[in-house]
């Protein structure tokens, strides 16, 4: 029998803060998790419950308070280079260019290699024609397509999304997670992926883990096993919707009602 090594291993991730007044604040209890890798698994939970702070740690700029996070059976202690962290927020550099921002981090291609990787991605997130656009000349989702290219180019095996798309209007937003999910078939890298949104989420992952209230523990880890891309209106992935949503503790049907 094959047993396949995880890319990423959370064993036994607890992490307590302490506040301003001295008193300690468990945010995670007991993570274990295995990612494979090439996976794309996305991390639900109630607000506040810890799913940044996992994903702090995974990546390397915080330390469990115990148990430890391995990346390729290596223990993740510090951030690395090869892993790249998206935020929400655009993190673009305002004064580069589209190219220049894409470029930013390849030091060791040459000039060649290095216009090659960067007309590959612009390409990929569609922005041909705006290689010499400056940020401010773009769309919020323009902006979030060049991060997202950026961090592509640099050669990541492993990229951590912490609501990449949160702060982009609701019809970017669905265009950029169907965007995702074709980047995601071309480039096959690990993705793990914080949302608020349970949709997205079954839209995106392979598997959907949802955490509990904090102290965080995993309440369940949903398969996703539909083909790609999603048909939204697919019964199989609106079982799987309303099923998170009720590991949640949420009535989807109460939701749509309380939004007319
Ligand atoms: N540096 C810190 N010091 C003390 N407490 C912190 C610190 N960072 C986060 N926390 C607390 O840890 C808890 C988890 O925060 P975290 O940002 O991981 O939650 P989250 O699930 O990502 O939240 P949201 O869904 O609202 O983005 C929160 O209660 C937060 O106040």
């Amino acid at each position: 029998m094959i047993v396949e090594t995880p890319k990423i291993e959370f064993r036994d991730i607890e992490l307590c803060f302490t506040a301003e007044d001295g008193a300690k604040v468990q945010v995670l209890d007991s993570v274990n998790l295995n990612v494979r890798e090439g996976e794309f698994v996305c991390i639900v939970g109630p607000s506040g419950c810890g799913k940044s702070t996992l994903l702090n740690i995974a990546c390397g700029f915080l330390k469990p308070s115990r148990g430890q996070v391995l990346i390729d059976e290596v223990p993740v202690d510090q951030p690395n280079r090869r892993r790249v962290f998206i935020f929400q927020d655009n993190s673009v550099f305002p004064w580069l260019t589209v190219s220049q921002n894409i470029g930013f981090g390849l030091a060791d291609q040459s000039p060649q290699e290095k216009d090659e990787i960067i007309r590959r991605y612009v390409e990929m997130i569609g922005l041909t024609g705006f290689e010499h656009a400056y940020p401010r000349e773009l769309s919020g989702g323009m902006k979030q397509r060049v991060e997202i290219a950026r961090a592509l180019a640099s050669g990541p095996d492993v990229l951590f999304m912490d609501e990449p798309l949160g702060a982009l209007d609701w019809l970017t937003r669905l265009k950029m997670r169907a965007d995702l999910v074709e980047i995601w078939r071309q480039e096959k890298k690990t993705i793990l992926f914080v949302t608020h949104d349970v949709e997205e989420s079954v839209q995106l992952a392979d598997r959907v883990v949802v955490l509990s209230d904090r102290p965080a523990q995993i309440r369940a880890v949903v398969d996703v096993d539909l083909p790609r891309p999603r048909n939204l209106d697919d019964p199989e992935y609106l079982r799987i919707r309303d099923e998170i949503f009720e590991l949640m503790g949420l009535d989807h049907h109460g939701i749509e009602a309380a939004k007319v």
